[in-house]
């Protein structure tokens, strides 16, 4: 039998068109049917569920079992909260649509940084963290969703004005566009390319890091990607540009979306140097150190629980489990050891 999918937005039901759809397919259908019709969406909000920000941190709530999750608050909850604080209601009007749950309910963020920080946090339970301490506190489903939320409304934030004739421009009612509002050019939110590599001579991998990583932490070699290059491209200069190597055999792993320190599209792969070439010449004004490390020093590395204490990091510490570059190096371990 035919999946009935009602979707009740203020009255207005989206059945008809979606309902022959999967879970997966009908949801991305709701979300690209919202981005282009304002009124869908401004019934949607009144329905949906909202992830609070404030000044671009994201609001946490503790669980009883001691970890934290994304402060997630029905729309009649923030309306309520906006009421309470003495804000306008209208300041809903702010939110960014950023998908859709499992439940077809659309999800919303809205960044209330012209309220008093800790009113709302004591109104809402909860506490506004920093992105990155945050995205650290959260699971691996949640994460990437707040660091989308929390792109979102930084582009919104920085984007109030066209860059070609200075005049202000409009969202739609999602934040999908802003459209300048006397010479109509069209603004979509943008992301940097950069490239993240895991390179190995066969038996050792190379990893470097920059002065602003925590003591002890080294990472795979990024860099964002020159307007014009292929991914092949930039992975090659950047290799050669900060270690001093000529790379070849380059496969593609995965990608991933990194907020830090604005958003950037990570394109993770593996490359390969020759034994016999893989002597490193390190160019010290992008990184403090650059090293080969063995699958023992690698696994060992990997093996690590928590986060180091400060003042007695270990000889090597590898970025958190969220991060592009921490599966890369636990697929070369892997294939290492098999
Ligand atoms: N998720 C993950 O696993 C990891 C993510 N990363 C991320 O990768 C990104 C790139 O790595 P990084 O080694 O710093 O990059 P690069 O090696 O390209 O060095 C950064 C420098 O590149 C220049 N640059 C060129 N284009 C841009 C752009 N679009 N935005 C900003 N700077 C640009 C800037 O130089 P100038 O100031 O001289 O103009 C900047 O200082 C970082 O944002 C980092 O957070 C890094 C490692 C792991
Ligand atoms: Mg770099």
């Amino acid at each position: 039998m035919l999946k009935q999918l009602r979707i009740l937005v203020s009255g207005r039901t989206w059945s008809s068109s979606l309902r022959h759809c999967s879970g997966f397919v009908s949801r991305m259908r709701l979300v690209n049917q919202l981005k282009q019709d304002d009124a869908a969406c401004a019934a949607a909000l009144q329905t949906g569920s909202i992830f609070l920000f404030h000044r671009l941190n994201p609001l946490l709530q503790r669980i009883p079992n001691g970890t934290f999750r994304p402060a997630t608050l029905h729309s009649t909850e923030v309306q309520a909260v906006l009421q309470r604080l003495g804000a306008e209601g209208s300041l809903l009007q702010d939110s960014v649509l950023i998908g859709c749950s499992e439940q077809n309910q659309a999800q919303f963020c809205l960044d209330v940084g012209q309220l008093d920080q800790a009113a709302v946090e004591e109104v809402c339970d909860g506490k506004f963290i920093a992105l990155r301490k945050a995205f650290f506190l959260l699971t691996g489903a949640e994460a990437p969703l707040v660091a989308k939320a929390q792109a979102l409304l930084r582009w919104h934030q920085t984007n109030g004005f066209c860059s070609a004739t200075g005049q202000p421009t409009q969202r739609n009612q999602s934040g999908s566009q802003r459209v300048c509002s006397s010479s109509g050019i069209v603004y979509y939110p943008t992301m940097s390319p950069v490239v993240i590599v895991l390179v190995s001579d066969g038996k050792r991998c190379l990893l470097g890091r920059q002065s602003s990583f925590p003591k002890g932490m080294y990472s795979a070699l990024a860099g964002f990607c020159d307007m014009g290059e292929t991914l092949e491209e930039a992975l090659c200069r950047e290799v050669a540009e900060e270690a001093g190597l000529q790379v070849h055999s380059i496969s593609y792993s995965g990608s991933q979306h990194w907020p830090f320190p604005h958003s950037s599209f990570m394109l993770g792969c593996h490359a390969a140097v020759r034994p016999e070439h893989s002597q490193l010449s390190v160019d010290h004004s992008e990184l403090e150190d650059a090293r080969w490390f063995s699958l023992q020093e690698v696994s060992a590395a990997l093996r690590l629980q928590a986060p180091p204490p400060r003042g007695a990091p270990p000889p090597l510490w590898l970025p958190p489990k969220h991060a592009v570059a921490h599966r890369l190096i636990r697929e070369w371990a892997e294939r290492q050891s098999d």
